[in-house]
């Protein structure tokens, strides 16, 4: 039964964090309106030796030996949030992978939809709540919540929305994760990183903006369609601010073709 790893390790994060498990607001199984609220008598339960051989048997017996890397969080799970925690899941970037989002239905929808995709992927441990301490004690946390534009509009039209947002999600995040690395997705994303920096107190490498990442893909994807050859071979750089001001830089741009070793 696949509940059992995502509801323990649960219950790992949030007792290691110190914090009141009752507080949680939903880990996603099958019996959740039975364990909610759960009673602390429940948590500290011998486990029988079928649980554990069953746990043993959810485990990845797969011949890859596992990589750990600790706990990731994702905090929207949108369009962008969801791509994300694909990504994360494929690769097997995360030991566990919590997800929070405000609207629990989509919440729970996009939970279930990657728990189904597990018999693909290298970690199974998929935990979500509405509520932050399902967050705790990860080594990452990357936000992609928030409004997106709309037709029309620009990115920098949201910051006073998305700025609102982020004054309560990080400090949710740094109350139960003070020693986590943040990711910053959502827009506009070059100054919600500052935001995000400047509320949480961190240090300043521990919160990266994802900036032009994407338009430099764009880029890349576009100069590789244009010379006939993969975009990894092509080298190129937008920099600036993420959104309308940011600059190609032509002068930079080059290909690399792997299998010459030579630039083209
Ligand atoms: N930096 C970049 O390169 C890119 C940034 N973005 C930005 O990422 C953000 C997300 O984009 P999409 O996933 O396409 O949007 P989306 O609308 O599909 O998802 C946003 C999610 O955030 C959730 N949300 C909103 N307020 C919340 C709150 N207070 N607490 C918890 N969850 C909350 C919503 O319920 C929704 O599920 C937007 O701000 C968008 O502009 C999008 C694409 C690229
Ligand atoms: C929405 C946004 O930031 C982008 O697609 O680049």
């Amino acid at each position: 039964m696949s509940w059992t790893v995502p509801v323990v390790r649960a219950i790992q994060r949030v007792s290691s964090a110190g914090a009141n498990f009752l507080c949680l607001g939903m880990v996603l199984c099958p019996r959740q309106a039975a364990l909610m609220p759960l009673k602390r008598a429940w948590l500290f339960t011998p486990v029988s030796k079928m649980a554990t051989v069953k746990s043993e048997l959810i485990e990845c017996f797969s011949s890859e030996e596992p990589v750990h890397h600790g706990n990731v969080s994702i905090i929207g799970t949108g369009s962008v949030g969801t791509a994300c925690a694909i990504c994360i899941l494929l690769k097997g970037l995360s030991d566990e992978l919590a997800l929070v989002d405000f609207d629990e239905g989509k919440l729970k929808g996009e939970t279930v939809d990657l728990q189904h995709g597990s018999p693909f992927m290298k970690m199974l441990n998929i935990v979500c709540s509405k509520v932050y301490l399902v967050t705790a004690n990860s080594n990452l946390v990357i936000i992609t919540a928030g409004a997106c534009q709309e037709k029309g509009e620009t990115c920098l039209n949201l910051v006073q929305q998305n700025v609102a947002i982020f004054k309560l999600m990080i400090s949710s995040i740094v109350q139960y994760s003070p020693l986590c690395k943040l990711i910053i997705v959502s827009n506009p994303v070059d100054i919600l990183t500052y935001v995000a920096w400047k509320l949480s107190a961190f240090p300043r490498n521990h919160v990266i903006g994802s900036g032009c990442n994407l338009d430099t893909a764009h880029f890349r994807l576009l100069i590789g369609q244009k010379l006939g050859i993969h975009s990894k071979s092509c080298c190129g750089w937008i920099l600036g601010e993420h959104g309308d001001s940011s600059v190609s830089v032509w002068s930079g741009v080059n290909s690399w073709c792997p299998f010459e070793g030579s630039e083209l």
